[in-house]
């Protein structure tokens, strides 16, 4: 009994000295590490949670850049040891991850990513090896630096007039319609498979792997803050739920990867025509004769199912945005509208060729970016080293948020930025290259750059022109034919949706309608 009185306060001592040392140690090696440059300044945060506080606020891009507006623009933040840095300017995330994206091009890592089913996707994947064969074989086929092929831009054309038809018939179901027109697009370039309608059961399977995405985004899941909890299991109350969801998610994924390569892989079997990217991919595999089949078919599905997650829910919450803009901005779209009648006329629809002589159509594209800025803390990066700026410290394996929505509502940068103005980008008649372009923030930075700019570029700027060119969009009417003005709102935590697009859609005239309903024969192809 006596012994073990006298043996507490020698281990409490034992237990002090260790943790002294330890944190010598690591103190030491903080130092030499850092060569006593200090951290990025931020806000001091409570020990050991960090600044738990300030990275878990509401719509954390306003909150990121008011501490932007105290502390500069970039501000350190961590939270249980591990580090963030917020870039708040232009001139911070051009510096960091574009000039330095050989080093700043890392992904965060998470066991939540494989265990929701989205260890395909390789927008998600650690800077390396793996990540570049993905990348390649995506650029290969979709193109980012060269033309995107005409037959994609024909794709795309064609599905943008069934998009005009499925609204003349039922404009009412216009958000079903927006989803229909990018997935049904890029389920055919990608494996060659016609999408009739919006319950089309390979688009539902595909839409399954999204739901992945959404679920780990969403943060309710407990093995995101604890991952040792995946091996909890399955009768554990709240736990065993999520658990068996997330076993769910990931065999929709590999269900989907499968499914749709299966189909594409039994067109080519058959000789039945395909022209898609995966038929590509696999021809040119068996070309090559010599290769690891097993290990190329994983890269294939993976690449084509990312090509879909990356471009679906993107595409389809700017286009409700720009709904909703034309529909509270008439004379914005009276201006559009003038300009498409002068350059195109009332006997054809527009196309691709076209956009070079649509300026103000080409600003009311980019003003869409910007006013709704999908995702207005874009996808986050990480430091593959430890990196030096303006004489701050940066340790590997921080994480870069980039305020993009900061910079895209810049009072410097645009005037009343909250206001839905294309005249912003126009002077003297055309596009002026002094205003800062949007795209250079809502499609990211550096080597991670969003792989479908191109391919989504042209996708969105044939369904905005073409809607313009035939319709007239107007606020939603009550029950009593009153129009209802819809309050601008955006929701989501990562990536948001406008959260009321209800607008009134009518054909502009007779010819418009006929126009619609000649749909892909009215248009003169889509040749770049
Ligand atoms: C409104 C349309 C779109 C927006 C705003 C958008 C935005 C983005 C952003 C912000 C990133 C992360 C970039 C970074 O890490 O810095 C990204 C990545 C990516 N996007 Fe997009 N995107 C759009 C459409 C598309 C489309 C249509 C496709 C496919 C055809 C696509 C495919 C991808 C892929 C594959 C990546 C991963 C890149 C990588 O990590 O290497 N995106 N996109």
């Amino acid at each position: 009994m006596l012994a073990s009185n006298n043996g507490l306060p020698q281990l409490l001592a034992a237990l002090l000295c260790c943790f002294i040392i330890s944190y010598t140690v690591s103190l030491i090696r903080w130092r030499i590490r850092s060569r006593g440059r200090p951290l990025p300044p931020g806000p001091r945060g409570i020990p050991f949670i960090g600044n738990i506080i300030h990275m878990r606020q509401p719509e954390l891009w306003k909150a990121h850049q008011k501490l932007c507006a105290v502390y500069g623009d970039v501000v350190h933040l961590s939270m249980f040891g591990e580090h963030t840095v917020v870039l708040g300017s232009q001139q911070a995330i051009s510096d960091i991850l574009e000039q330095q994206s050989a080093v700043t091009s890392e992904r965060w890592q998470h066991p939540l990513i494989e265990l929701s089913g989205q260890g395909f996707n390789f927008a998600f994947f650690p800077y390396n090896h793996r990540w570049r064969r993905h990348r390649q074989v995506f650029s290969q086929h979709i193109p980012l630096t060269r033309p995107i092929p005409d037959e994609q831009i024909l794709i795309q054309h064609q599905y943008a007039s069934i998009f005009l038809r499925k609204l003349l018939t039922e404009p009412g179901g216009l958000r079903d319609h927006i989803r229909y027109v990018f997935s049904a697009t890029i389920v055919k370039v990608v494996y060659g498979i016609e999408v009739a309608d919006y319950n089309d059961p390979n688009v539902a399977l595909i839409l399954r792997t999204l739901e992945g995405v959404q679920g780990f985004d969403s943060g309710r899941m407990l093995v995101q803050y604890l991952p040792i909890l995946r091996h909890a299991p399955l009768w554990v109350p709240i736990l065993g739920p999520q658990l068996r969801e997330l076993a769910w998610r990931r065999a929709a994924a590999d269900e989907v990867k499968q499914v749709m390569f299966d189909k594409t892989q039994d067109d080519l079997i058959h000789g039945r025509p395909n022209t898609s990217v995966l038929a590509s991919i696999l021809q040119e595999l068996e070309e090559q004769g010599d290769v690891d089949l097993t290990e190329e078919h994983l890269i294939a599905k993976n690449t084509c199912v990312t090509a879909f997650e990356g471009g679906a829910d993107t595409t389809f919450s700017t286009i409700q945005a720009f709904f909703l803009a034309m529909s509270l901005n008439p004379s914005i779209q009276k201006k559009a509208q003038a300009e498409l009648d002068a350059v195109i006329g009332p006997h054809r629809l527009p196309n691709y060729r076209d956009r070079a002589s649509l300026p103000y159509v080409e600003a009311v594209f980019k003003e869409s970016l910007r006013w709704h800025n999908v995702l207005p803390l874009g996808l986050q990066h990480c430091a593959g080293e430890d990196i030096e700026y303006r004489g701050y410290f940066i340790p590997r394996g921080t994480t870069f948020t980039a305020n993009a929505w900061a910079c895209l509502h810049d009072p410097e940068a645009y005037t009343e930025p909250d206001c839905f103005l294309p005249d912003r980008f126009i002077r003297e008649g055309k596009l002026d290259p002094g205003v800062r372009d949007p795209r250079d923030f809502v499609f990211g930075y550096g080597r991670r750059i969003c792989a479908g700019k191109p391919f989504a570029e042209i996708e969105m700027f044939l369904v905005i022109a073409m809607t313009l060119h035939v319709f007239d969009i107007t606020p939603p009417l009550d029950e009593s034919g009153n129009p209802i003005l819809i309050e601008p709102k955006f929701t989501g935590s990562f990536l948001l949706y406008p959260a009321d697009c209800r607008c009134t859609i009518k054909p502009r005239s007779a010819e418009a309608e006929a126009l619609i309903l000649e749909g892909v024969q009215s248009s003169d192809g889509p040749a770049a």
